[in-house]
């Protein structure tokens, strides 16, 4: 594997000048449906955090921002769906306007167990905001408010989105060379 993230990299989707200018889109379509309401933005840690703080500047509205962890039981959660929380909300959602943010949605596994999570709390709404969406690959059904990219069944890495818990810091949305893969 090369020092040079670059050099792993086959094609850039989208670039950063596209990100901003999406996500500057997406902030626009929030602030105005969200107008007069306070939002608390629920990241999940951790590749939406690169996303979430772009996002988050650009919405011009009161914004609270809380984090959760979760993790698969390993290989069984691509077919149960069973997800573990491993770090919980520090704020508490009753009656508070719930704005999900993801980096990217796949099987739909992750965001079905979230989102029936946390209604249990009894929160005013709930929409989902992602990044990107990879629909080929859906297992679950979850409604998605706000989508910045579809994209096909490409493994992508970079702005937040990693491989082996690298790339996550390219400043685009790219495919790996499958030496990348090889190491
Ligand atoms: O729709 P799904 O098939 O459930 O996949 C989507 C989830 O997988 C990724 O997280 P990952 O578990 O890789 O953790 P990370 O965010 O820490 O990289 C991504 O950030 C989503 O949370
Ligand atoms: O395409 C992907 N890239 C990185 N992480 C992911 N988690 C689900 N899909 C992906």
């Amino acid at each position: 594997m090369s020092n040079n993230m670059m050099d792993d990299v086959e094609k850039i989707l989208f670039s950063e000048a596209e990100l901003a200018t999406r996500i500057k889109e997406l902030g626009q379509a929030i602030t105005a449906d969200y107008a007069g309401k306070e939002i608390l933005m629920i990241g999940v840690l951790r590749g939406a955090v690169i996303f979430m703080s772009d996002l988050a500047r650009a919405i011009e509205l009161p914004v609270a921002v809380d984090f959760m962890a979760v993790s698969s039981y390993g290989a069984a959660t691509s077919s149960s769906g069973v997800v573990r929380i491993l770090k919980d909300l520090d704020e508490d959602v009753e009656n508070k306007h719930v704005l999900i943010v993801e980096d990217i949605i796949d099987s739909g596994l992750t965001l079905n167990y979230l989102m029936e999570n946390l209604w249990s709390r009894k929160p005013a709404s709930i929409k989902i905001c992602t990044l990107l969406n990879k629909p080929d690959r859906r297992k679950a059904d979850v409604p998605i408010a706000y989508n910045g990219f579809t994209i096909p069944d490409y493994f992508v890495v970079g702005y937040g989105l990693d491989f082996a818990e690298k790339y996550r810091n390219l400043p685009f949305i790219g495919v790996l060379k499958p030496e990348a893969y090889q190491g």
